[in-house]
């Protein structure tokens, strides 16, 4: 029912009353922090907003570690309160200790591990700061959340307006792979915009008014992914945009400690926050790590072994390029191992990433293949295994890719497979500081499920798939050529041919980056060789730009920049948009410093006006929900086409649910096979029981160990799946008692055990 517009006037003003009052009296305790006034009103909770202005708490002195561990002791506004409440109660160490630093103004160069909670820890004084400001869209950009990944960017997204849903401020995600014409027309309405540098600077050169001049805060989250030399172009050129003075948070938890990359960022006075700097080791403390050497060309069977063993876990695998990822997921789904199977990479475009993620989160058990795309930041919940089929570049990619298992305080575990040529990066890890507590152990080859021949034969049924076999036997040893650590890359050590058996490959496909004696070519050279042409007429270079983990790094940023331009961000799945169409971004722009066709008239920030302006108002005075304006801007589209979209998302989720049920009731299928097996077995081993021999089964010890979920299963065969044939399994091996000796029992026991899994 629509109020009297009376009535809804004065709630309207009672409400900006409060919120002024409240404001100010936030206001008062912040500047009581501040270091001039020597006290810490944090050390003690401070009063409710209710309180009578002025009645500030006194307090200890400084130490952020000591005062407050609940948010509901911050000075921050009931609103942000009330978006934490329910799921975020107490602090963790890194919102402890820089958040009353961040709150008031300060800026801050943190680092912590993985999954501590730094989402948070920048969040929440971005929204505060606004707020307190009394930012309205008529202010424009106020801040900015610069990610490496349009992945991240869209889970710092959905974070943002989870705390801020009670505020009025409008955000938006600027990534790409979206409508960007219809971001052009909202873009300058939006206070928070949450972006990759990509996207920001191409709004930067093209958005006609996009004016980031009155800017007060700039967050970038993994500081280090985007200070290093794969973004510096685009990260100048913003930077040379943006106002000197504001406050710059920079997290990550592998920070960098370039003082030549600070001084770009130009960090005033900053506060440097390294909650777990005294911590012995640099990766969570409930991660078990493991590594074990594998040969390039047994690494298939070696994860389709893993995959098939750890049915009931949900699994992330890394590997390098975009096209091995393809390849993997297309061949393990047509052999279905029993698991729900999905992928994620660069190539792929932005609708299907987010339902990919989406699903995976929701999902278990699971496998995940992606590239390094996932490697930094992304938070699915309950991981129970990372895998790395593929060395990662660095120790800081190995940090970051192990981080997405026992996030915040939940367990994980992690396998690192490593050709022989790759040894080296295990002492690496092993002698970092802090240190990497990783365990190095010998897989058990007799356990080793043999998949290439079986990959071969789905070549021949479906020959489209050589091509992508050949890519991914290709782009990996190009990305392995193009590695900067070559006492851990060496092509030239790699047994090709062996390596593309593995693949299936009938040939092993001619590399013109390595010459006839197996020599590297140089780098220039290979892209020049053009590697050919692949067969569908695409240019092989735009092939290796889909690859943008490797390239990333080898790559100056102008070439990764013209890689971007050649390759639009919306093309499907491996689709290449070919470079004539990308008419939209001319080349030469690459280089330039960003200019304006023109600029905005500088905004002037009205600290009489009260916060709350930004509430909007259907026809019959009905206060329109908060953030309302977010949920306008995220999409970017218009409604036609949003309805349009959600259409196409909710057919392509059934498609994919439906998918998972087939794989679901195939993995049912499988073990009530499995089980039939068994009981065979069972009636089987009562004839021979006394020749069976039971075996030692060190080496993969470790891994069947660690695998919960798996010897739960084992215990409910006997005790609950099948409670008939257990009692029938009992009484057997009670009836041969007589017959075999207390030990010969229980190593027969353990034999079967293990012939079940
Ligand atoms: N105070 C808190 N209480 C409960 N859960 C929290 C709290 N802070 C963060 N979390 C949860 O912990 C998980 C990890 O948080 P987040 O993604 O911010 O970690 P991170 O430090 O940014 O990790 P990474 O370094 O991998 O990016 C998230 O699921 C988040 O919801």
């Amino acid at each position: 029912m629509p109020r009297p517009k009376l009535h809804q006037t004065s709630s309207r003003k009672q409400r900006r009353l409060h919120e002024s009052e409240e404001i100010k009296l936030l206001d008062e305790w912040i500047d009581a922090m501040k270091p001039s006034s020597g006290t810490n009103p944090l050390a003690v909770p401070p009063p409710p907003p209710s309180a009578p202005v002025g009645s500030l708490p006194g307090g200890a002195g400084f130490s952020p570690y000591a005062g407050c561990k609940l948010f509901s002791q911050l000075p921050i506004s009931v609103k942000t309160k009330n978006g934490l409440k329910g799921k975020y109660v107490e602090m963790s160490d890194i919102q402890r200790a820089s958040l009353p630093h961040s709150i008031c103004g300060r800026d801050i160069l943190g680092a912590s591990k993985t999954g501590s909670g730094k989402t948070l820890a920048f969040t929440i004084p971005v929204i505060e700061k606004l707020y307190r400001l009394r930012w309205g869209p008529e202010d424009g950009v106020g801040a900015l959340i610069i990610s490496p990944t349009k992945d991240l960017a869209a889970q710092l997204f959905e974070e943002l307006k989870r705390v801020g849903k009670y505020h009025t401020l409008s955000a938006g995600l600027l990534v790409g792979g979206r409508d960007v014409k219809s971001e052009k027309e909202r873009v300058n309405f939006l206070n928070i915009i949450i972006c990759t540098p990509g996207r920001l600077l191409q709004h930067m050169n093209e958005t006609p008014n996009f004016d980031c001049s009155q800017l007060q805060i700039l967050v970038l989250d993994e500081a280090d992914r985007i200070l290093d030399h794969g973004f510096r172009a685009e990260v100048d050129a913003i930077l040379g945009e943006l106002p000197r003075v504001r406050q710059t948070l920079l997290f990550s938890a592998t920070q960098t400690k370039s003082v030549k990359d600070l001084a770009r960022v130009s960090l005033n006075n900053p506060e440097y926050i390294s909650v777990h700097a005294e911590a012995v080791t640099a990766t969570p403390e409930r991660l078990k790590q493991l590594a074990m050497v594998v040969p390039i060309d047994q690494k298939l069977d070696m994860l389709w072994s893993f995959i098939r063993k750890h049915l009931s876990c949900k699994i992330l695998v890394f590997l390098t390029t975009c096209k091995q990822v393809k390849f993997v997921f297309e061949t393990f789904s047509k052999l279905r191992p029993g698991v729900p199977l999905k992928h994620l990479h660069g190539g792929m475009s932005q609708t299907r990433r987010i339902i990919t993620c989406s699903m995976f989160a929701e999902a278990t058990p699971s496998v995940l293949f992606c590239t390094d795309v996932a490697s930094r930041g992304l938070d699915f919940p309950a991981i129970d295994w990372v895998v790395q089929v593929d060395c990662p570049e660095d120790i800081e990619t190995y940090i970051h890719r192990v981080g997405r298992t026992a996030r915040f305080t939940n367990e994980g575990r992690s396998v690192l497979f490593l050709s022989p040529s790759e040894f080296k990066m295990l002492e690496k890890l092993q002698g970092a500081e802090p240190k990497i507590p990783i365990k190095s152990i010998k897989p058990n080859n007799d356990k080793l499920e043999q998949v290439s021949h079986r990959l071969a034969s789905v070549l021949v049924q479906y020959p489209e798939m050589q091509h992508t076999a050949k890519r991914a036997f290709v782009t990996y040893l190009k990305s392995i050529k193009a590695q900067k650590d070559k006492e851990v890359f060496d092509v030239t050590k790699l047994p090709l041919e062996d390596f593309a058996k593995s693949l299936g490959l009938p040939v092993t496909p001619k590399l013109r980056f390595l010459n006839r004696n197996g020599k590297v070519g140089s780098f220039s050279e290979s892209i020049d060789d053009g590697m050919g042409e692949d067969g569908n007429g695409h240019n092989s270079s735009d092939e290796e730009l889909e690859d943008d983990v490797i390239v990333a790094k080898e790559l100056d940023s102008t070439k990764k920049k013209k890689q971007e331009l050649n390759l639009t961000e919306d093309s499907e799945d491996d689709i290449l948009v070919p470079k004539e169409s990308n008419k939209e971004l001319p080349e030469k722009k690459i280089t330039e410093l960003p200019t304006r066709i023109s600029k905005k008239k500088k905004l002037k920030i009205n600290p009489l006006r009260p916060a709350g302006t930004r509430v909007k108002f259907d026809d019959d005075l009905n206060i329109l929900p908060p953030l309302a304006a977010i949920a306008d801007i995220d999409t970017g589209e218009s409604v036609v086409d949003r309805i349009k979209l959600e259409e196409r998302y909710t057919k392509l989720r059934e498609e994919m649910k439906e998918h998972d049920k087939e794989d679901k009731m195939l993995q049912r299928k499988m073990l009530r096979e499995k089980r039939k097996k068994q009981k065979m077995k069972l009636k089987k081993w009562r004839g021979d029981a006394e020749e069976v021999a039971v075996g030692s089964d060190e080496d993969l010890s470790d891994l069947d160990e660690a695998e919960k979920p798996r010897s739960k299963k084992s215990k409910m065969y006997f005790n609950s799946d099948s409670e008939d044939e257990g009692e029938k399994a009992k009484k057997r091996i009670g009836d041969d008692a007589d017959r075999i000796r207390l030990a010969e029992q229980e190593a027969l026991a353990l034999k079967l055990l293990s012939s079940m899994h």
